[in-house]
This record gives C-alpha cells, sequence and structure tokens, in this order.
C-alpha cells in the first residue's frame, strides 16, 4: 500500500452496453485531501464511471484504492476497501429514522477520527454518533428522511455512506434539487470530508458548485475524458465549451 501514490486510481477503464461504448479508456486519479470533480454533458458516461469502479457494472481496466487493484472485487469487498459512494437517487429507508438510517451502514470507521480532527474533541458515543455531531445531525436524529429539508437528506446520505471505513468518496449528483445556500452548506461538508484526509470525486451538474469545491476536474464527454484542470482551465476549454453546447455553461 502506497501512502504518497493516489488514493483512487483507475486506468484504461472501457464500459460497453451492447452497442454503446459508454466509458472509454478513463484515467484519473484523486489523492488524499483533494475534492475532483467529473463532469460532462446528460449520458456523458459519469454514472456508468462511478457504477464501475464500484463495482456494479462490468469494466475493463483497472482500479486502486491506494494502490492496492480492486477490479477484480465485488461490490461489497471494494466498499471494505475503503470505496464508498452514494446513489444519484438517493438511497435512504423512509421508514426508518435518522439514526437507524445511519446506523445501517455503521461500522467502526473514519468518522471518528474525522469528527475528532473537525472538533478537537474525542467522541464519547460510537460511530453513529460521531456521524451526527459532524454533519450537525444531532438534533434530527429520531426524525424520518421524509420530515427533513431536502438539503438535510443529502446530508444524511453522505454520512450514511461515510459509515465504514473509507478511504475514497465517490458522490454522484449529490446537490441535485438543492438551492443555492443549501448548495453552499453542502459544499462546505465535502470540502472538511477531503480535509479530513479522504479522497473525494464528485460528480455534479451544478458548475457553481463544481467551481467552488473541487481541486481539479476531469471532463467527459461521449464516454471519453475530454479536458483536465482546475475548474477555471476547463470551463475556459474551447472543447469543453463546444461539449456543452446548447446546455447552460455554453450560455454563460
Ligand atoms: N444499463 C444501461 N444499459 C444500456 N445503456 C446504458 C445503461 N446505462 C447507461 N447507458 C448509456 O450509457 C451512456 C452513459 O450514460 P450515463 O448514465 O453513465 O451518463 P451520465 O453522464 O451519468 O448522464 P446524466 O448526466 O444524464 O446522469 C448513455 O448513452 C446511456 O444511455
Amino acid at each position: 500500500m502506497s501512502e504518497t501514490g493516489p488514493v483512487l486510481a483507475t486506468t484504461g477503464l472501457t464500459v460497453r452496453y451492447g452497442g454503446v461504448l459508454a466509458n472509454t479508456d478513463i484515467s484519473i486519479r484523486v489523492d488524499k485531501h483533494e475534492v475532483v470533480g467529473l463532469i460532462g454533458p446528460n449520458g456523458a458516461g459519469k454514472t456508468t464511471f462511478v457504477d464501475a469502479v464500484t463495482g456494479f457494472t462490468p469494466a475493463r481496466g483497472t482500479v486502486s484504492v491506494a494502490g492496492r487493484r480492486i477490479d477484480r472485487l465485488a461490490p461489497h469487498q471494494r466498499r471494505l476497501a475503503g470505496l464508498a459512494r452514494t446513489w444519484q437517487a438517493g438511497e435512504l429507508f423512509t421508514d426508518l429514522t435518522v439514526r437507524q438510517n445511519i446506523a445501517v451502514a455503521s461500522g467502526r470507521g473514519p468518522l471518528h477520527n474525522l469528527w475528532s480532527d473537525l472538533t478537537g474533541r474525542r467522541g464519547s458515543g460510537d460511530d453513529v454518533d460521531a456521524a451526527m455531531e459532524l454533519f450537525g445531525l444531532q438534533f434530527v436524529a429520531d426524525r424520518r428522511p421524509g420530515e427533513l429539508s431536502l438539503g438535510r437528506q443529502k446530508i444524511v446520505g453522505v454520512a450514511r455512506a461515510l459509515a465504514g471505513p473509507t478511504r475514497a468518496l465517490l458522490l454522484d449528483e449529490p446537490a441535485a434539487g438543492l438551492d443555492t445556500d443549501e448548495s453552499a452548506e453542502f459544499g462546505g461538508h465535502v470540502r472538511a470530508i477531503a480535509a479530513s484526509g479522504l479522497a473525494v470525486l464528485l460528480i455534479d451538474h451544478d458548475m457553481n458548485l463544481v467551481a467552488d469545491v473541487c481541486d481539479r476536474v476531469y471532463v467527459l464527454d461521449y464516454g471519453a475524458v475530454i479536458a483536465d484542470g482546475t475548474p477555471g482551465e476547463v470551463l475556459a476549454d474551447p472543447a469543453v465549451r463546444t461539449a456543452y453546447l446548447g446546455s447552460e455553461l455554453a450560455h454563460d
């Protein structure tokens, strides 16, 4: 295991759905403490990439976490290797409370350290309590997801994804449907997660969130990486603007 190499790396990741080449030869890296964006027009292959990395769809190429190849492992084994994800359509159990939703996924994980790093205090409770405190959810612990704002529900989803050993976190459109303030608050949580020592890959259509939160960005179009760099660099890239032609980015 390398402590200096990337936390998450792929080389040549390729996914074919019948006649559609949904991901073509995608090589990316995300380092410790980094938030890296993965953006691209609708249908560019972003969710396919997350599915391929986490083992939910078959792919060619390699996936490594902290230098260890995990591409032959089943999804739950990749989770144990430190790869956590959220889903595009929230995955909360509507009949369970916030506490129960997080507890379902909980084991001993990084939340304890993250919580004490951020607060300078040692948690007395377990991992679930650490998650509650870290994301400010302790006041809604006994509520059900349907009673919370969408922003809170999204944060519960992230807390739940992080319950367990985590080195890299993949967020698939986590801020969809949030208003500007909620999105900014959410972005702060994402930065805090990376600051604690995780590697974060963020997929989102909200360019303000991506520009505010990401250190670097990869741009996908038709399943392939067409640009990478800082948010400023990629958003100014003519190839990226052409890929987004007709969408919001082309008009700003
Ligand atoms: N299970 C599947 N079977 C067949 N084709 C699929 C499947 N999932 C995705 N595709 C196709 O693969 C391509 C990439 O889709 P994907 O959902 O990964 O894109 P995306 O960038 O996440 O899009 P969006 O931004 O709209 O969520 C699209 O052409 C899509 O129609």
